[in-house]
């Protein structure tokens, strides 16, 4: 389903967004008795104002009418900026939906600017009107699936407080969460995530503005660093604007049928028919020479390779065109391709690939985005994997956020990693993630690693019990040699069944960790790194100086 509409008017524009919302009303309250709205900021509030005409006035049944906000500024409900006053002064004290019905963002945590409080405790009274069956929830997730969501769109593309290049774009462990650093002041901000937005059954945004010609442009033109270019629904997403600029605003908006990439906390299905493809504007990839030399008599293992790089600049190129080659025989083979990175220097190493060639021709659609260790801090702090695979990768190419998989930071570290399990059992279930026929645990097609300089890899450190985890998929440790101490990590099963492993390590500080490892002359954890089908060492000429 995909539905545009341009109008020539503000005018015409307020009045098809009234006749919209009023017949959504009417099925609604006739179908289940309620109607949940969702309401932005911004411009929006003097479209509805239109619904105060008596023909829509007097027919809409206002008691059954139950108002949520997409996003709102933390401060005091009497505070200009707050867009629950915006909303209560230009429409909501004007209609007769009842008071209780009127579900505002947390008046004593707003008053003192607790964005965090603030959106905990939206996000447990949303849970609780799921309960009440006043919101329904959308199909096995459970997530809250509002009738109808108003959403306004920011010059920048940004919806409701998802702001470009802002990691809140992928949060899917909370239904609402929070931002103090909003590019548009006022910086503290609640807001509904992703996956929220996008399960709502009918998402109606308006654009009327000129300063939104060029958004609107880029959104149609699949920029996925646009939030507002993410935006699908259950039922149907329209978006309705003005006629810009001449010429400029010709498009199409598309949306999905069902919102089925979200149809799980933390997990999305495969080839969701929401997710605009990239393949048709696809560009050959040239063939990178290998500039390696390998390594063959290391090991004598038929998986393992060792390639050795005059410089960690050749190292990259290969490593990108082994990557974009996985991914292409995995999405032809099984439309979807599941990676697994670690932190460190593994990241830069993987730079090639958010760059022409690769950056175009990779169906960035069907990749399935984990981590093989993660450190338990906030997703904005500067030890944090995310972070770091955000800022370098992540946010360069359009990996759909519903398919990269992040811990849920809230949680203690031994939670966070059966949360993480749990995830990772869903994904088998639903075939996104295979499962190794011969060790029964989940068979990933790629992991991308980095190796310490005591030969750690993940966060399985030298001499530590986690080495020997046999069960857990995914473990914890709160004692790592390395800090920060908190962290969750696979187990060497789940690493040891992957299809395909690389092993990315550079410098001469690792010089002894590689030997040990490759020429078993000590024992390090990354010398039990193996992969079902190939492992391959991927290192620079330092690195190998003691082979
Ligand atoms: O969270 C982590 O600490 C990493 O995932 C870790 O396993 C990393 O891969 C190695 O420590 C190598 O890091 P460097 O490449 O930066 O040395």
């Amino acid at each position: 389903m995909s539905k545009k509409m341009v109008f020539p008017t503000k005018k015409e524009l307020a009045e098809a967004m009234a006749t919209y919302t009023a017949t959504l009303s009417a099925k609604f309250c006739k179908e289940r008795g309620c109607f949940t709205v969702v309401l932005s900021g911004g411009d929006l509030i003097s479209w509805l104002s239109k619904l105060l005409e008596p023909k829509y006035h007097e027919s809409i049944e206002w008691s059954k009418w139950h108002i949520f906000w997409v996003d709102d500024r933390v401060v005091p409900w009497d505070h200009k900026d707050s867009n629950y006053k915006l909303a209560m002064d230009g429409f909501l004290s004007k209609v007769p939906i009842p008071t209780g019905n009127i579900y505002a963002i947390d008046q004593s945590c707003a008053g003192i600017g607790d964005a965090k409080g603030a959106a905990l405790l939206y996000e447990e009274c949303i849970k609780r009107l799921v309960n009440q069956n006043i919101i329904r929830a959308y199909k096995s997730s459970g997530f809250p699936q509002f009738d109808l969501q108003l959403l306004g769109m920011g010059p920048d593309g940004h919806m409701a407080s998802l702001f470009p290049g802002h990691y809140h774009i992928n949060e899917k462990a909370s239904l609402v969460t929070y931002i103090t650093d909003s590019p548009k002041l006022p910086p503290k901000r609640i807001t509904f995530t992703l996956p929220v937005i996008n399960c709502a059954s009918y998402n109606l945004m308006a654009v009327c503005d000129e300063a939104q010609a060029d958004a609107v442009a880029e959104v149609f033109n699949d920029n996925y660093n646009l939030p507002a270019t993410w935006l699908t629904a259950a039922e149907e997403a329209i978006c309705r604007f003005r006629r810009l600029r001449n010429g400029t605003v010709n498009l199409t908006c598309s949306s999905s049928s069902s919102a089925s990439r979200f149809e799980s906390l933390s997990v999305s299905s495969i080839g969701s028919g929401s997710i605009r493809r990239l393949a048709d504007s696809r560009r050959k990839v040239p063939a990178v020479r290998s500039m390696a030399t390998t390594a063959a008599e290391i090991g004598k293992d038929e998986k393992k390779r060792v390639e050795i790089f005059e410089l960690e600049e050749n190292l990259a190129i290969d490593l990108a065109k082994f990557t974009a080659d996985l991914s292409d025989k995995f999405c032809k083979e099984r439309g979807a391709f599941t990676v697994v990175v670690s932190g460190g220097s593994l990241i830069k190493s993987l730079r090639k690939l958010v760059e022409p060639p690769y950056v175009d021709s990779i169906d960035w659609s069907r990749w399935h985005f984990f981590w093989v260790d993660e450190r338990v801090v906030p997703k904005n702090h500067d030890d944090s994997n995310y972070k770091l695979a955000y800022d370098c990768f992540l946010s360069k190419v359009p990996i759909p956020p519903g398919n990269v998989y992040a811990i849920n930071e809230s949680l203690s570290a031994e939670a966070a990693a059966d949360d993480y399990e749990t995830c990772l059992k869903h994904l088998v279930k639903t075939g996104t993630l295979r499962v190794s026929e011969s060790t029964g645990f989940p068979k990933f097609d790629l992991m991308l690693l980095g190796m310490g300089p005591d030969g750690h890899v993940a966060s399985l450190f030298p001499g530590h019990g986690l080495c020997n985890e046999s069960k857990k998929w995914v473990t914890f440790i709160t004692d790592s040699p390395k800090p920060p101490s908190d962290r969750i990590t696979f187990t060497f099963p789940v690493i040891n069944s992957s299809a395909h492993v690389a092993l990315v390590v550079c410098g001469s500080g690792k010089a002894e960790a590689v030997q040990a490892a490759l020429k078993k002359t000590g024992s390090v954890p990354a010398g039990s790194v193996s992969a079902e089908d190939e492992l391959v060492w991927f290192l620079d000429k330092p690195a190998s100086s003691k082979l």
